[in-house]
């Protein structure tokens, strides 16, 4: 069948005084289009008429929420420092002033003398203002790059001009400096050139880096007769020479640069477990943070952080130390191999100390469950099976009954369940230091090696995260495994040292 093409504005079409047939708008790829189909003995009157489309940034934010996790770590951004503001050109007093005829040499000689002058004699002249650095900054309250992809352009102020024209006086002063652009990114964020070296890790709240220079001001310039330039140029360099000074006047560019941003999680406890086993629904227990909780599979999109509180047993001193947690979306069998939202978010694991497996007891399988995440956890990066974890049996009051059963205890499901998971692997933590030192060359090795070989949960948890059953014995566990694993800096190298201290 042939189609014949007629290009209309963008809008909606209608035939006339009949119902609108549909609305064209772009398209990110094409523009739309509408078939009409001309009936026999029958003439179509068509008109098109512009109205509002559809919002194209709109539209964009729609597809980064629906996709957030293929971008909330990363982005590209490319920023700009202020120029610097330019000097002025300025003339001596005499010059212009025709009433200093009557003046009295004296007192020319007083006004001149007033100028700000070097140490050597020679006069100080305002110079423009330094245009604003830019700066990126590791901000506690961020934890995604997704802004960065709706603006990823940023421009930093110019440096002010020296506010001044004509005669010079005592009065002048530099142009204004204009303050430093500051662009905050999560904490965690790695800072890299366009295809090029790592200029930062933002690894600590407030950690920060310089990215782009201001330009510096331009100076100003004395503008005087020829008479007069041999003697000044005795007392002032910025003396004007011949036209081509006046490229001094104008202020420096400010740096441009394009700068990859990285995020990698930065928690000392993340949450890891098949969809829908409840691990939102903890971080929210356990800290102030308010993750999305629903009753379907990967309703987490991006890792979300809370903050548990101090730890009293770490005594006065420390104890408002305090533990971050990450929740990270559900692993699934094949994870490894980018299933699921997959190794997006493995990776994120790499700066955790301790990790918490949350397992749905209530679950046709929960050993199976469990072995199917720690088998992509082995196989993403077996390291990440010897960190310390717990395991958290969660779920219990399904079926309702089910809570009375093990305030009895006589849940006898549920103890074998913890006996079977507690007693999956080996009863020794390996000296993670020594680990750390040959982690590459045994790298292959470890695949080989059975999640038997690897530790023993430190402990293993049942809760009802709904009903608040296990949560304060829960939080005791995270702690002492924390506490337990402070040498975990060690493993992972200075820089990546988290906080818990
Ligand atoms: N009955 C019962 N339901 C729970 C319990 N804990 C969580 N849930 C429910 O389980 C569902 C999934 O919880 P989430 O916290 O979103 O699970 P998740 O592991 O974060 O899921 P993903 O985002 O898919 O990874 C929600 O409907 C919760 O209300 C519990 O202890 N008992």
């Amino acid at each position: 069948m042939a189609f014949t093409l007629y290009p209309v504005p963008l809008g909606l079409v209608q035939l006339r005084k009949e119902v609108p047939l549909g609305s064209l708008f772009h398209s990110p790829a094409l523009s739309s289009s509408i078939s009409i189909r001309k009936r026999l003995s029958r003439t179509l009157v068509i008109t098109c008429r512009i109205t509002k489309s559809r919002d194209s940034t709109s539209i964009k934010q729609a597809s980064l929420m629906k996709e957030a996790h293929k971008y909330f770590d990363h982005a590209m951004i490319t920023v700009r420092a202020g120029d610097g503001g330019h000097g002025a050109v300025l003339t001596m007093p005499s010059q212009n002033d025709s009433s200093s005829k009557s003046q009295t040499k004296d007192k020319k000689k007083k006004k001149f003398t007033s100028f700000k002058r070097e140490s050597d004699g020679s006069l100080i002249l305002p110079i423009g203002g330094h245009g604003a650095d830019v700066i990126i900054y590791a901000d506690e309250s961020l934890d995604s790059l997704l802004e960065f992809h709706n603006k990823n352009r940023f421009s930093a102020k110019r440096g002010g001009n020296v506010d001044a024209m004509g005669t010079i006086n005592s009065q002048m002063r530099d142009g204004i400096a204009a303050p430093a652009l500051r662009i905050p990114v999560p904490v965690g964020t790695v800072v890299k050139r366009k295809k090029g070296k790592v200029l930062a890790d933002l690894a600590n709240p407030g950690d920060e880096i310089l990215v782009a220079r201001g330009g510096q001001g331009g100076i100003s310039l004395l503008e005087m007769p020829e008479r007069q330039r041999k003697r000044m140029t005795a007392l002032s360099t910025n003396v004007m020479g011949d036209p081509s000074d006046k490229v001094l006047l104008l202020g420096q560019p400010g740096e441009e640069i394009s700068v990859e941003l990285i995020l990698r999680v930065v928690a000392d406890v993340g949450l890891v477990g098949l969809p829908n086993a409840g691990k939102s629904t903890l971080l929210a227990s356990l800290t102030l943070a308010k993750p999305d909780i629903a009753d379907y599979p990967f309703t987490t999109l991006m890792p979300n952080l809370g903050r548990l509180n101090g730890d009293p047993a770490l005594g006065a001193l420390q104890f408002s130390s305090e533990a971050t947690m990450a929740d990270l979306p559900g692993l699934i069998e094949g994870a490894h191999l980018g299933k699921g939202l997959g190794r997006n978010f493995l990776r994120h694991l790499r700066r955790t100390r301790l990790l918490v497996h949350v397992v749905d007891a209530a679950a046709m399988d929960p050993v199976k469950d469990y072995r199917t995440v720690r088998e992509e956890l082995r196989m993403y990066n077996p390291n990440y099976l010897e960190r310390p974890y717990i395991v958290v049996l969660n779920k219990i009051d399904v079926p309702e009954e089910a809570i009375f059963t093990l305030i009895s205890q006589a849940n006898e499901r549920l103890q074998s369940l913890i006996q079977e998971i507690s007693s999956i692997g080996c009863s020794e933590y390996t000296d993670f230091s020594e680990d750390a030192r040959i982690e590459n060359c045994e790298h292959e090795e470890n695949k080989e090696k059975e999640l038997e070989d690897y530790p023993q949960p430190l402990a293993v948890v049942a809760t009802s995260l709904l009903k608040w059953v296990g949560i304060d014995e829960l939080l005791k566990e995270i702690r002492a495994g924390l506490r337990k694993c402070t040498d975990m800096t060690k493993l992972l190298g200075p820089e990546m040292a988290l906080t818990l201290q």
